[in-house]
């Protein structure tokens, strides 16, 4: 069943080219309470510190949180993509990640080697293999590109293979960035009806995002995070009420 449980979290990135003495020094002193030196003389921001918290089967959560805060290195530490430095997280259940539209792609190789690439890292047979190529392929609408290195992709192409690939097998815990956002309205029309039935089926879905329409929408729990720290978490709209976000207004009979 999937769960997803973390005690104590802690999560910390060198900062290097920070060889002038004096700008260590003016950083140290200006953001001493998220950046410090290691044991090992090196500064580090302290992206992510002492999280505890427990995401059980069927909840939709959301990170929420100014820029900064920590929600993205949050999913992408869930993803398996970032150690934690302290601390434990433990996830049970298969992943789909819609977080880095560049994620886990070859840039030397064409959509569809890319497409071909994922399939076999699932473990798929040829024919699932094959499916999942003509499922992409057609969500995608790549048409010939796909045939094409993906480096040589518009961003919008890339979250176009990005997507169609993370939503083609369904997933037990969805995680999501509002990246996905970004592509072009036709796009986005037939993304969102698909997102929906993923979101249904998912066993746990987490999203990161500052569209609270989006939020009150999918999910039921919003866990808030500031500087990297958790400082609220629980339902929807009491979370956002202690951002100061107002609630919604009825709409008017029509
Ligand atoms: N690869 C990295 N190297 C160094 N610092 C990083 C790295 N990734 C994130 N950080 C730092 O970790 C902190 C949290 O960043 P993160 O991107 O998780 O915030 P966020 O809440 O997703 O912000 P936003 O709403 O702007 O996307 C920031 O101080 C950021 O500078």
């Amino acid at each position: 069943m999937a769960s997803i449980v973390a005690e104590g979290l802690s999560i910390e990135f060198p900062l290097y080219h920070l060889g002038a003495r004096s700008l260590k020094k003016r950083l140290l002193s200006k953001a001493a309470i998220r950046v410090r030196t290691d044991e090992s003389n090196r500064v580090v921001v302290s992206a992510l510190r002492d999280l505890n918290f427990s995401i059980q089967r069927g909840e939709r959560v959301a990170l929420v949180g100014s820029n900064g805060a920590g929600k993205t290195t949050l999913l992408r530490t869930i993803a398996g993509i970032y150690e934690p430095v302290g601390g434990e997280l433990t996830v049970q259940g298969e992943i789909g990640s819609l977080i880095d539209p560049g994620a886990g792609m070859d840039s030397d190789s064409t959509g569809r080697e890319n497409i071909r690439l994922r399939g076999l890292y699932r473990g798929m047979d040829d024919a699932s293999i094959a499916a999942l190529e003509e499922d992409v392929a057609e969500f995608s609408g790549l048409g010939e590109f796909l045939d094409v290195p993906t480096r040589g992709y518009s961003a919008g192409m890339s979250v176009r293979l990005a997507f169609a690939m993370a939503t083609a097998i369904a997933p037990q815990i969805l995680l999501m960035d509002e990246w996905f956002l970004a592509g072009d309205a036709d796009f986005m029309q037939k993304a969102e009806n698909r997102l929906v039935s993923l979101v249904n089926n998912a066993d746990i879905l987490i999203i990161a995002s500052h569209d609270f329409d989006i939020v009150r929408r999918w999910c039921t729990r919003a866990i808030r995070l500031n500087a990297g720290r958790i400082v609220a978490d629980g339902p929807v709209d009491e979370v956002l009420a202690g951002m100061g976000v107002a609630p919604p207004q009825p709409q008017p009979a029509v």
